[in-house]
């Protein structure tokens, strides 16, 4: 039955009373380390938008493994990232073993053969990783389903598809507006979901509850507006004390800030959104709002 349950929602006041303060003690150590696999030859882009928004929301470190062709870049615009071209890595998961978050699709690009290496390397590590995955490693998930299903044990799962990206995850099976069935299959999958939209709803599996966004605007519909999601949600996940917590705050974080801009803006850049996020961080803090 469609519509049947009832979304809570995410609130400035909510999102305000839970951001964590930062002790005075902490260093870099303390807020994560995330890997971010994606950018082939085409699409560097899409990557170097993921890296851009992941530092600037403040994870501790920051690794990203791209196509060669794109380190120059991601050098000059984020010098604060460490960066590995894939075909140089020979092990994946001696790459994986110190991070603690993995970010995996931005660019990424069709091709199953190194997806396909990337997921044998982390299926032993897979209970210490909060694994997220968006854009072309979902299009690959729905292709290699049944080989995956050891990703349901991550420590945290994460799935970020806008409407195109569902269907063909969930084989055109469940309507997106069929919230019952899509909250049963990121249970199934002890997954927390996030179907991204105007506005996106995000669907805790593990406490099966049901959360909408409550901002976000036409300003956003622009290319790249969902990588720079993927960056600020890996970022997160390391300052907060629960996965779905960071998830929550950052897809609220992502729109709110735009909706910033788009008081002044007919159009919100998402590497403008990025450079924002710092202060609006900051004004999120407690009562600084
Ligand atoms: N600078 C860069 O390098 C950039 C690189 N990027 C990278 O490009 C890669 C491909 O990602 P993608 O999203 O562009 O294409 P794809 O996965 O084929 O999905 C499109 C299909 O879904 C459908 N659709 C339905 N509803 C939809 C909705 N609400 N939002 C969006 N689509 C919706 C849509 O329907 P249609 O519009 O045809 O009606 C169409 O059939 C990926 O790796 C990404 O990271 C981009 O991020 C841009 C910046
Ligand atoms: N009209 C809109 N209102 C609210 N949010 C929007 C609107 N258009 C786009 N967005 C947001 O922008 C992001 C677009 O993500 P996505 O389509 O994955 O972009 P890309 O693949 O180009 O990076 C999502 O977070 C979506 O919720």
């Amino acid at each position: 039955m469609e519509g049947h349950l009832v979304s809570r929602k995410i609130t400035l006041q909510e999102v305000q009373a839970h951001w964590p303060s930062r002790e005075k003690d902490v260093y870099k150590g303390n807020f994560g380390h995330v890997l971010l696999i994606g950018g082939n030859e085409r699409m560097g882009g899409a990557i170097q938008l993921a890296a851009n928004a992941c530092i600037l929301s403040g994870a501790g470190l920051t690794t990203v493994a791209t196509a060669g062709s794109n380190l120059p870049a991601i050098h000059s615009v984020r010098p604060e990232a460490m960066v590995v071209a894939w075909e140089a890595i020979e092990d994946w998961r001696e790459l994986m073993a110190n991070k603690d978050t993995l970010a995996i699709g931005p660019g990424l690009g069709g091709e199953p053969s190194s997806f396909i290496a990337i997921m044998k390397a982390l299926q032993p590590l897979i209970q210490e990783k909060v694994v997220l995955l968006d854009a072309d490693a979902l299009t690959l998930y729905s292709q290699f389903e049944d080989e995956l299903a050891f990703l349901s044990e991550a420590k945290g799962l994460i799935f970020t598809p806008h409407v195109g990206e569902w269907r063909r995850l969930c084989q055109e099976k469940i309507a997106p507006t069929d919230k019952e069935k899509v909250l049963d299959y990121a249970q199934n999958k002890h997954l927390t979901l996030v179907l991204k939209g105007a506005p996106s709803q995000v669907f805790l599996g593990r406490q099966g509850l049901i959360y909408e966004n409550t901002r976000g605007n036409p300003g956003m519909a622009i290319g790249g507006m969902g990588d720079t999601l993927t960056g600020i949600l890996a970022g997160l996940v390391g300052q907060f004390q629960s996965v779905d917590s960071a998830i929550l705050s950052g897809v609220f974080l992502h729109s709110y800030a735009a909706d910033l801009i788009y008081q002044k803006d007919y159009v919100v850049i998402p590497s403008r959104l990025a450079a924002s996020l710092p202060e609006v961080m900051k004004n999120l803090e407690g009562k600084n709002v």
